[in-house]
């Protein structure tokens, strides 16, 4: 008998495909119900195919029975905005100086035009999303953050003044879960309501971590434009906990931005959260990758070692 070519043999990618599927099967049964807080920040949202692929991701998750919540940063957006009117603003330990002009210029672009590009998104990828401030429904109280710095020459602990600077106070997260049980993903811009009425610019990874631990998430990810936290060598921190980050902080390893990423990673865990991590969001389905393959990504940043399941 001749051998005939095998006209149902199956098409190689196809059976990588299968086996992709089949791979995500236990992480699938594991995070349904399971409460994940994502934050996109504004450094992986610059381009628009990224955007399209985090929506679709958002979707997907939403649709396999995962409970996602996107806190969304804008910080590069918003240093565009104030150069353009000429408002000048500047950082302390990643943080914005935030005058009542700049925080009227933050609560426009982050709760208008980023916030409402967002959700078009996710709506493009077939999901149903609803964008919310901490001001919607007064969920989000926050008061003015108190920040001190000790003199090294000195030693003499004084206050910076970050102005409208907010730390969130409550979360109502009735507010988020009455969204997310009606079949909708929450999109949150950082802005906050303070009991004296005034708008207060929050940090978005702060915000994220304070979504995340009002709601008890499995997860906090934090999707930025970096690998995850990077050792004076450039080298990729796979693990980290609590205690390490503080040495971290102090021997310099980590500056700018990566500070209230971590300081917000740190309070999250402590909360309740079961994980948090920093990864790279320029990274197309990066999130995906790190859910549902045994490859995880970036920085993995816990309470110990039982803490993730
Ligand atoms: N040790 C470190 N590892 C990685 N990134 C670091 C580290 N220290 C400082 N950074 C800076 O933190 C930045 C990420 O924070 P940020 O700019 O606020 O991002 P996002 O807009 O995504 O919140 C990185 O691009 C990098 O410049
Ligand atoms: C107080 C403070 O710094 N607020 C941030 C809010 C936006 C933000 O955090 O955006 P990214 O996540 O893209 O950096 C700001 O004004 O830039």
């Amino acid at each position: 008998m001749t051998d005939q070519p095998n006209n149902h043999a199956p098409d190689p990618a196809m059976l990588a495909k299968a086996e992709t599927l089949t791979e995500a099967l236990p992480y699938l049964q594991r995070y349904a119900g399971k409460t994940f807080v994502i934050k996109y920040g504004g450094h992986a949202m610059g381009d628009p195919a990224l955007a399209r692929n985090f929506a679709e991701d958002v979707v997907l998750l939403k649709a396999v029975g995962i409970n996602p919540v996107v806190v969304h940063g804008g910080g590069p957006q918003i240093g565009a905005m104030l150069e353009r009117v000429g408002v000048e603003s500047e950082f302390v330990d990643g943080l914005r100086v935030t005058t009542k002009e700049t925080a009227e210029i933050a609560e426009m672009v982050l709760s208008g035009a980023i916030n409402k590009e967002l959700v078009s998104w996710i709506e493009r990828a077939g999901g149903s999303a609803i964008g919310i401030s901490g001001k919607d429904g007064g969920f989000v109280k926050a008061s003015k953050l108190r920040r001190t710095a000790r003199d090294p020459d000195s030693n003499i602990e004084r206050i910076i003044d970050l102005g409208f600077v907010g730390e969130p106070k409550r979360v109502d997260r009735s507010v988020v879960d009455t969204i997310s049980t009606a079949g909708m993903i929450p999109v949150i811009a950082p802005i906050g309501v303070g009991e004296d009425g005034h708008t207060y610019n929050i940090n978005a990874d702060t915000m994220a971590g304070a979504v995340a631990a009002a709601l008890r998430a499995s997860r906090l990810f934090l999707l930025t434009d970096v690998a995850g936290v990077l050792d004076k060598q450039g080298a990729l921190l796979t693990d980290l906990f609590p205690g390490e980050i503080k040495r971290l902080r102090e021997n310099g390893t980590i500056s700018g931005g990566m500070i209230p990423k971590l300081e917000t990673c740190v309070s999250a865990v402590l909360k309740g959260v079961d994980a948090a991590v920093v990864m790279d969001g320029r990274v197309p389905h990066a999130m995906l990758l790190e859910i549902f393959t045994s490859k995880g990504a970036g920085t993995l940043i816990r309470d110990d070692f039982e803490a993730v399941d």
